[in-house]
């Protein structure tokens, strides 16, 4: 039933809150020799918490790419969900989910996932733009409640981010109380021998080659639809690759497969090409960050501590909205936010050992205006736009691991989108002849000035921020 669904969902809501998400949460003794590396955000870590802090849908005026692998693909597109001709009950739950009109992948991908006969499809595009959306609704207008058996697997990286799309699932189904589903996660245990009747599974690929394969709990020559979610996070964990691949095996050639992804990286594209014969491809155009709007200075110091005197300075002089600065590790953001609260400065931390919810809670009071300055770490590099936040300082330059200029890190902490593309500044702070090599190859990668800033002459700083 839905209404079980739905208080399933609440449940697994509801100890997932308690347990922290259990993401991250190690004790002390263990994070302890963590805090001197460098902190860097994890692929499910990151897609999680933005699902969760996300409060509506990205929208995008960018173009679709239509890649027509099948020349006979009645490929159009909708701008209402009623021409989607969907079963009066699942446009009932997409109506009371609030959402109006199909977005940009929806409208390009549903009618060809809802198409008979049924085609293979491979869609790509940026976090938030509807994807779980799109193939819940194909997933659940496929199935036939008539019959008691599952009809469709979903495949998601991690236990959290299968509960997340379990959560679309039922609340999409609100009105098709007969259709039935079951998460294939940890916790989640059927007796051998039992014969599961649920239509719809989704789960972590482990579970499901247990249950459809090694225990034949259901028929997998029966599955009509099966779905690979976050594919680019699902080849970042071990294993999960060959687990899939071997799930894939045991379905039928007449199975529609989905493949959805954030990126297109080639990994990515070649995992795509082993699972899905004769795909229709659709990618909707990335928004890019430029460094277009943004003006950008060094400053030069001698130590830590000349660092922390340039930022109070900055940070006295302009009269800023709000400011993130990114550390490197997570040992300097602890100390140096422990200087400038001593300072009084009310400022924020936001890194690595946070649980889900945590971090969550620093970005809601940051949002808020509560604090004017978050200091972190790689793990907010990517994807998170705060929108007043106008001073980026790099209080350590972004590097990788053969501690080379990290040009990419660079661009998405001060980069801005068109959407988001107010002026902005960017102070990055250099303390020795390997950092002045990094900030130098950062501009030449991009080919914008980073002009020196003297940071003791009060007249100087209040010309940045006019
Ligand atoms: N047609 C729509 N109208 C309004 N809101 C929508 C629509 N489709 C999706 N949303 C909302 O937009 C947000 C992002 O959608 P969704 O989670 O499906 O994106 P996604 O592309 O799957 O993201 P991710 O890559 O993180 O999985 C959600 O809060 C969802 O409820």
């Amino acid at each position: 039933m839905a209404n079980q669904w739905g208080q399933k969902a609440e449940e697994l809501e509801v100890s997932n809150k308690i347990a922290g998400l259990g993401l991250n949460k190690k004790p002390l003794s263990q994070t302890e020799d963590v805090d001197e590396s460098p902190d860097a955000a994890n692929p499910a870590d990151t897609s999680l918490l933005m699902k969760i802090i996300r409060q509506g849908l990205v929208e995008s005026k960018l173009d679709i790419e239509i890649q027509r692998k099948d020349p006979n693909s009645p490929l159009y597109s909708v701008k209402t969900f009623e021409a989607l001709h969907l079963k009066p009950n699942l446009l009932k739950g997409v109506y009371a989910m609030g959402f109006n009109a199909p977005s940009k992948i929806q409208e390009t991908a549903l009618p060809t996932l809802l198409a008979d006969p049924p085609q293979n499809m491979i869609a790509q595009s940026q976090s938030g733009t509807g994807k779980t959306a799109a193939f819940v609704l194909a997933m659940l207008s496929r199935v036939d409640s008539s019959k008691n058996y599952p009809q469709v697997l979903c495949l998601s990286p991690t236990y959290e981010l299968a509960i997340q799309t379990g959560e679309v699932a039922a609340k999409m189904a609100k009105f098709c109380p007969d259709i039935k589903l079951k998460y294939a996660v940890r916790g989640e245990e059927v007796p051998r021998g039992t014969k599961i009747q649920d239509h719809i599974i989704i789960g972590t690929p482990g579970k499901m080659l247990d249950w459809g394969v090694k225990f034949g709990m259901f028929d997998m020559s029966k599955i009509k639809v099966f779905v690979l979610d976050e594919a680019d996070v699902m080849i970042d964990r071990q294993g999960h690759q060959d687990q899939c691949i071997r799930i894939h095996k045991c379905l039928p050639s007449t199975c529609q497969m989905m493949f959805f992804s954030a990126t297109y990286d080639t990994a990515v594209m070649d995992f795509a090409e082993m699972i899905i014969p004769n795909p229709i491809i659709i990618r909707l155009l990335r928004e890019e960050e430029s460094l277009d709007n943004i003006k950008q200075y060094y400053v030069k110091c001698k130590s830590a501590d000349e660092k922390y005197r340039a930022i109070c300075n900055i940070y006295g002089v302009i009269t800023i909205g709000q400011a993130i600065i990114f550390c490197h590790t997570r040992k300097t953001a602890a100390w140096l936010s422990e200087k400038m609260s001593k300072d009084g400065h009310s400022v924020a931390v936001l890194s690595g050992e946070l649980t889900v919810d945590q971090r969550i809670a620093v970005l809601d009071r940051f949002r808020a205006g509560l604090e004017k300055v978050l200091i972190t770490t790689n793990v907010l590099s990517r994807g998170i736009d705060v929108e007043q936040v106008t001073l980026v300082v790099n209080f350590d330059m972004p590097m990788d691991m053969e501690k080379k200029a990290d040009c990419e890190t660079y661009l998405h902490r001060i980069g801005r989108t068109g959407r988001f593309g107010k002026a902005g500044i960017a102070i990055n702070l250099i303390d020795s002849p390997q950092t002045m090599d990094i900030c130098k190859e950062i501009e030449s990668h991009f080919g914008k000035k980073i002009q020196l800033l003297d940071i003791e002459d009060a007249e100087e700083i209040e010309k940045i921020g006019a």
